[in-house]
Formats: C-alpha cells, sequence, structure tokens
C-alpha cells in the first residue's frame, strides 16, 4: 500500500475521506446532526466530546459500518462501504466492540489478519509488531489469559499487521497504563509520517494535543466547535504547560 512520507502534513491535498451533510438517526431520533468533514493522507482529526455526543456513531458511519440516514461518505472516490474489498484492503478500523477468537492465540491472531491481508514475509511482520505493542511476552497467550489493557493492545496490533492508507479508531487509549497511552502516541506520530490518515475517537485532550492536527468536538450530535487542535483546545494547552513548568519547578 503506498504510504507517502514525502508530503508535508499541513499543504492543501485531496480529501481521502470525504464526508458531506451526514446524519444518522435512530427512529424518530436524530443522534447525529449534519456533519461534514475531510481528512487528507498524513493527518490527523481527532474527535472529542461528552459521553453519548455522537463520536462513535460518526466513526461507524465514517467506516462503512453504518450507512448514514442522509449525506455521503467517499474514500478515495469510492462510495465508503465496509464490504467493498477496495476499502477493506485499505481501511484499518479499531472499533468500540471486541471481537476475537477464544481458541486462538496473540500471535495466531496476527497472522490471521496479516496472512488474509496477502502480508508478505507475514510470520517476520507479527513478531515486529508484537514487540512495538509490548505483546511479545505474552504472544502465546489465549485472549481469555489477557488482561484489559493488553487486549486493547491486541486489537491495535490487529490493525497494524496489515496493510492501510486509513486508520479509525474509537478511543484506543481506553485501559492503557500512562506508558501505554505515550507509546500510543508515538506509534500514531508514526503513521502519519507513513501518509497514513487517522480519524481518532478520543477522550484525551492530551492525546489530540499530541498528535491530531484538528480536532472537531461534538454535543448532542452537532459540532460544537472545530479547528486545528491548539487554537480549539487553547485552555487545555495552557493547563497542560502551567502544569509542565510547576513540575518542572
Ligand atoms: N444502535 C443504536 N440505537 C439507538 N440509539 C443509539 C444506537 N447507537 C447509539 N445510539 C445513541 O446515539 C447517541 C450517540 O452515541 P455514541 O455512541 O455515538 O456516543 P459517543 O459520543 O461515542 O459516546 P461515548 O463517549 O459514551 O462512547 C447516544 O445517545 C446513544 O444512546
Amino acid at each position: 500500500m503506498a504510504k507517502n512520507a514525502a508530503e508535508p502534513r499541513t499543504a492543501a491535498r485531496r480529501p481521502l475521506l470525504q464526508l458531506t451533510g451526514v446524519s444518522r438517526s435512530y427512529g424518530e431520533r436524530e443522534v447525529l446532526h449534519p456533519v461534514s468533514l475531510s481528512l487528507a493522507a498524513g493527518e490527523c482529526v481527532a474527535l472529542l466530546g461528552h459521553n453519548g455526543s455522537g463520536k462513535s456513531t460518526l466513526l461507524r458511519v465514517a467506516a462503512g459500518r453504518d450507512a448514514p440516514s442522509k449525506g455521503t461518505v467517499v474514500f478515495d472516490g469510492i462510495p465508503m462501504d465496509e464490504n467493498d474489498p477496495r476499502v477493506r484492503a485499505r481501511v484499518a478500523v479499531v472499533g468500540d466492540t471486541v471481537a476475537c477468537y477464544p481458541d486462538l492465540t496473540v500471535r495466531e491472531h496476527l497472522l490471521l489478519v496479516a496472512v488474509a491481508h496477502g502480508v508478505a514475509d507475514a510470520s517476520d511482520w507479527v513478531s515486529q509488531v508484537l514487540d512495538g505493542r509490548m505483546l511479545t511476552e505474552r504472544a502465546d497467550a489465549l485472549p481469555s489469559a489477557l488482561s484489559s489493557g493488553q487486549m486493547q493492545a491486541l486489537l491495535l496490533a490487529c490493525a497494524l499487521v496489515r496493510p492501510r492508507d486509513l486508520l479509525l479508531l474509537d478511543e484506543p487509549e481506553q485501559r492503557l497504563d500512562p506508558d501505554a497511552r505515550r507509546h500510543l502516541a508515538d506509534l500514531l506520530k508514526a503513521e502519519l509520517a507513513d501518509g497514513v490518515a487517522v480519524l481518532l475517537v478520543t477522550h484525551h485532550t492530551d492525546l489530540a494535543l499530541d498528535v491530531a492536527d484538528r480536532v472537531v468536538v461534538l454535543e448532542d450530535g452537532k459540532i460544537l466547535k472545530q479547528g486545528a487542535t491548539r487554537k480549539v483546545l487553547a485552555a487545555d494547552l495552557a493547563a497542560r504547560t502551567a502544569a509542565g513548568s510547576a513540575g518542572a519547578r
């Protein structure tokens, strides 16, 4: 899969993912009001907002897992649909549900995903990803023997062991300890440098400040504010800077 590290992250580029006037209703209730959003290669947009504000709904619609009630989602010129093999080959999703095989080890899960996606040297690649996700010691464990943080690491590893141009992540920081969260931020920065586009649902403004070019804050299914991360999260950034200088004293 093409990953272009040469293009600057901030330059105006053709969107890889384009949502136009997308809304989602359940019955009579519109839980996501019309939202438009675009994401270019090597760019990260973070979706923030309180519980129930519509972040996961927006991510599922963006991933083609859920059809919008109105509006369109287009991935690189293709109508977004998770069943389309062109989409499955290039879009990796870590959603809000855990799905795994109880009788396959951590390594076997990763091998399964890598082989299914036609990765060459799958075994070597799996070992690298296990190492990068700090799962090497748990490689032969079954899912039932994993801690919740290790399970989260496995779900993320499944997305990283396969080719991808677009990475859609729903609260990947959940259940991770502070070290693992820092590791996650480094990993996402490496993805962006590799040209992967990242749409990230998170409750951690620190993570958004570290990795996101832009943020969209949702409230009751509507965009409350959006824009450049440091501008929208200026208050959080000031608090973080103040805490940093207090700690340094
Ligand atoms: N399948 C569904 N049927 C009916 N209502 C739903 C369904 N899925 C989500 N909702 C409702 O849509 C609203 C938005 O939910 P969503 O999961 O997108 O919020 P969220 O911002 O991701 O929340 P959280 O931070 O708690 O994960 C909520 O009020 C939720 O109850």
